[in-house]
């Protein structure tokens, strides 16, 4: 019996991970999950890991060296045949990076040849209320009622097309819309955002949540996917692309095979979380498989063309078209904790993502995980630093894991973050970066004298608001 599957689209940081975790712990269906994500540090796959009992490289598979949808006929097709043939489970999710285009991605369940052991059940797109209304609602009272249909806005001035073009198709393809991060609006402002995904979308199912919070019938074995209208995907692809060919004027939209890899380093990301709080006892020392390459680079790989030469297609992937950068910024130095709040109330509207490990002067133990989307950054404790550990077990755990880069004085704290900019100045970002760090003389100084607004428990988490305070 073929083993039905739910893709899960959305904008980056909408909180499908969120949405997913939750899934995760209130099913006891037997789940694998393909994490595909943006960037060299491939966090997802690692805090999906964190939260359940599922182990990346088994029943969790991040695809860690392209994005699926470049992916038709390659990676995401094979990995996910394998891991049918491999592992025993009753449903499969493949959370889809925040800026996969679902299309190709339902394709490869309908006609690729995963369309043999898969059966397409869904395509569920999380949209970020917040972010939804502020993009496309809007302020203006006048259109209280009948608020205008977005079109696509074509390329900007940089050439790129305008991030919120993926959202919409992302919107328009999918049967289930989850609009998320309900707290984050006002009713009325919900409901306006509400009003313009049914008429965008009028086929889909609209649920409204806060951290993803659903029940889990209402993401699986919903049987919503539309096989016949997937199996005319001429309809549907006519229908993205009139709409993206207002702006485009030419063939961006046609997908072919193209196992390229993009906008990442190669190298895996980091760290060992810390294993000895409650309810945190899964890992043992040297439990964590993914790599661990510390470069100091900065990788901009995301600039590769993808023209094929052969006229056949013109593939131009999405985090080129809509005029995405991924890069990693990586430090062995901590950062000032009053500088980097004050960094991080003041980022500029360009970045869209940042995600990654902060070591944070103070926090010697606890490695801090810091979360960018939208409008607010999270700060959460999800582990600790290998070299807070006595010798003892610091050895154990080097032990488990011999790749792991280690300084003599610090060991393995670091800073490792993904950024993910729209037309970013990445430099400055990097740049402004940088003068949080401690500055020499600080390095000899009392970190625990700074006035220090960082989480200091496991699990504990401090919100930065966007040009605004703590909470
Ligand atoms: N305020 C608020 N924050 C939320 C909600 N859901 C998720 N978040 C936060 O938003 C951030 C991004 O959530 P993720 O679940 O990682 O988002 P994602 O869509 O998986 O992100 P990418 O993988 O980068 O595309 C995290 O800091 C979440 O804690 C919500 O309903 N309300």
């Amino acid at each position: 019996m073929s083993v039905p599957v739910t893709v899960l689209c959305g904008e980056l940081g909408a909180g499908k991970t969120t949405l997913l975790s939750g899934l995760l712990e209130s099913t006891d269906r037997e789940i694998a999950v393909l994490v595909n994500d943006v960037g060299a540090v491939n966090v997802d796959a690692d805090l999906v890991e964190a939260r359940t009992d599922l182990t990346t490289g088994e029943e969790v598979l991040a695809l860690e060296n392209g994005c699926i949808c470049c992916s038709l006929g390659g990676e995401l097709s094979r990995s996910v045949i394998q891991l049918w043939k491999e592992h025993e489970f009753d449903y499969l999710v493949v959370e889809a990076s925040g800026v996969g285009e679902p299309e190709p991605i339902a394709r490869q369940f309908v006609r690729g040849p995963a369309g043999g052991p898969y059966d397409l059940d869904a395509v569920v797109t999380v949209v970020d209320a917040r972010r939804f209304y502020d993009r496309f609602v809007g302020d203006d009272s006048d259109e209280r009622n009948d608020p205008p249909i977005p079109e696509p806005q074509g390329p900007d001035e940089t050439g790129s097309r305008p991030l919120g073009d993926l959202l919409l198709e992302q919107v328009e393809f999918c049967d289930l819309l989850v609009v998320n991060k309900c707290d984050l609006v006002n009713d009325d402002e919900r409901e306006r955002v509400v009003a313009l995904l049914e008429t965008l979308q009028p086929r889909a199912e609209i649920v409204t949540t806060e951290y993803g919070a659903l029940e889990p019938e209402a993401l699986l074995d919903s049987e919503r996917f539309d096989l016949e209208t997937a199996a005319d995907s001429a309809g549907w692809k006519q229908a993205i692309e009139t709409d993206a060919a207002d702006g485009d004027g030419d063939d961006a939209h046609e997908h072919d095979v193209d196992d390229s890899a993009h906008g990442h380093d190669g190298d895996g990301h980091g760290h060992s979380h810390d294993e000895h709080e409650p309810g945190h006892d899964e890992h043992e020392p040297g439990h964590d498989e993914h790599d661990h390459s510390h470069g100091d680079d900065h990788d901009p790989g995301h600039d590769e063309s993808h023209g094929h030469g052969d006229g056949a297609h013109d593939h131009v992937h999405p985090p080129e078209r809509y005029g995405i950068e991924v890069d990693t910024y990586h430090r062995r130095r901590p950062f000032h904790p009053e500088r980097l709040a004050a960094f991080l109330a003041d980022l500029p509207d360009t970045l869209v993502r940042a995600k990654g490990l902060c070591w944070i002067a103070g926090r010697e133990k606890q490695a801090i995980t810091a979360s960018y989307a939208g409008s607010e950054t999270s700060l959460e404790v999800t582990g600790r630093w290998i070299a807070s550990f006595s010798e003892e077990r610091q050895a154990q755990y080097r032990r488990g894991q011999p790749d792991l880069a280690w300084d003599e004085e610090w060991g393995d704290r670091e800073t490792r973050l993904a950024l993910i900019g729209r037309n970013i100045a990445m430099e400055d970002l990097q740049s402004r970066l940088d003068d949080c760090l401690l500055t020499d003389e600080e390095m000899e100084s009392d970190w625990s004298a700074f006035e220090n607004p960082a989480p200091t428990g496991m699990s504990e988490t401090v919100t930065v608001s966007h040009g605004g305070s703590d909470s």
